[in-house]
């Protein structure tokens, strides 16, 4: 393994997200938006007309560019590198298109007789244009706010490797869980070990937080998420404690975002992380009385289309939520990500709202 490089950032000035994922007070409640560097901001959609998706994806300045953008416009605490839960699949030799009001397509799907083609060997080195933009936007960022990387979950990328793209059902990939399932842990377990040394690549780049994307979990129950997602997310939190650690590295907060897992809400507080994302479904009250005494922060809720309110009223779902929720241990965040015909000033009345509670 090569030495940890030494970055030099330059010393980060708003640490409110980091202090609440650590269980500290901080003097404002958190807010991030999932999607924020996304189709809702007139400037991306003004960029993405000189440049394709992935080619931001894999043009560091680009990425940093757009992972910038909702900075300029909002006062948001944290910023996540503009990059896509899809590159690991690319990574492994499989083709993905973004296409245009369709959304990922990857033409040749995984079968049982391609699953050996996947080129598990030098993936995570292919994926060293996202470390070089989060390292790029780590020293542009001047310290504002903290720089989340991310990755998606196993489960979440199986599915698109599986299905060749969006699905309603995930009847395909789902089939596999019951009718191979040795050949999904497999896939599963190959997946988690790329995805270990992924993340673990962004943190040696500057990475200051990590969210997993679960956002299939909700095709799941209860008994297929603990044989097929559990056990992997929990060994993706361990290995990266163990690797930090073995690294001399810094400990980074960890969140895990499983949308539609409600059936296995408890199960999340105990695999490691220390944020569980909410989807916009779930009463707070439940969630907390859920995690009672696990030293667990939550991030979420609000539904993406509560910014379809009037002002007044989404200034007033928005304090419900918080008084819900508690000020304690809170990073407040959408319930899934924002929409592209969100309005961009209904996100400044969120974070108005949200800045306006006096801890
Ligand atoms: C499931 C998933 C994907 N990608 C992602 C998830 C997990 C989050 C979730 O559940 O929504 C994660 C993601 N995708 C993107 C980000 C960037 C950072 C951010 O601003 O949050 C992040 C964190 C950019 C993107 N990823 C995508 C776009 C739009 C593509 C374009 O510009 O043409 C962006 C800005 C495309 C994408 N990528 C994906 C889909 C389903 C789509 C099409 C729908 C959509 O556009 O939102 C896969």
């Amino acid at each position: 393994m090569s030495s940890v490089p030494v970055h030099n950032f330059p010393v980060l000035k708003n640490s409110r997200i980091l202090k609440a994922a650590r269980g500290e007070k901080p003097d404002k409640l958190p807010i991030w938006i999932m999607r924020q560097a996304g189709r809702y901001l007139p400037e991306f959609l003004e960029f993405r007309k000189q440049h394709t998706f992935f080619e931001i994806c894999q043009t560091p300045s680009l990425a940093c560019e757009v992972t910038l953008m909702p900075l300029r416009r909002y006062d948001l605490d944290a910023s996540i590198i503009f990059s896509d839960i899809l590159v690991i699949p690319q990574a492994l030799g499989m083709t993905v298109e973004m296409k245009p009001s369709v959304g990922p397509v990857l033409p040749d799907p995984l079968t049982l007789e391609n699953i050996n083609d996947l080129k598990r060997e030098g993936a995570v080195s292919r994926l060293k244009y996202v470390g070089e933009a989060i390292t790029l936007t780590r020293h542009k960022l001047e310290g504002k706010v903290p720089l989340i990387g991310f990755s998606g979950a196993p489960w979440t990328l199986m599915g698109y490797m599986i299905e060749g793209g969006g699905s309603k059902t995930l009847s395909k990939a789902k089939k596999w869980l019951y009718a191979y399932p040795e050949v999904s842990h497999q896939l599963l377990g190959l997946l988690t070990d790329v995805i270990i040394d992924y993340l673990i690549m962004q943190i040696e780049a500057g990475a200051q937080l990590i969210q997993v994307f679960d956002s299939s979990a909700e095709y799941l129950n209860k008994s297929l998420y603990a044989k097929f997602c559990l056990i992997y997310l929990k060994k993706i939190s361990q290995s990266i404690r163990n690797r930090l650690n073995e690294l001399n590295l810094d400990n980074v907060p960890l969140i895990l975002f499983a949308k539609g897992a409600y059936f296995s809400l408890e199960e999340q507080g105990e695999l490691g992380y220390d944020v569980v994302g909410i989807d916009w479904t779930m009463e707070p009250k439940f969630v907390r009385s859920t995690f009672k005494n696990k030293n667990i922060t939550v991030q979420g809720n609000l539904d993406p289309c509560a910014l379809y309110a009037p002002k007044e009223e989404l200034t007033k779902m928005v304090t419900s939520m918080i008084e819900q929720f508690g000020t304690e241990r809170y990073i407040v965040n959408l319930g899934h990500g924002i929409y592209p015909d969100a309005p961009v000033d209904a996100v400044q009345t969120f974070i108005d709202a949200v800045h306006s509670v006096n801890l």
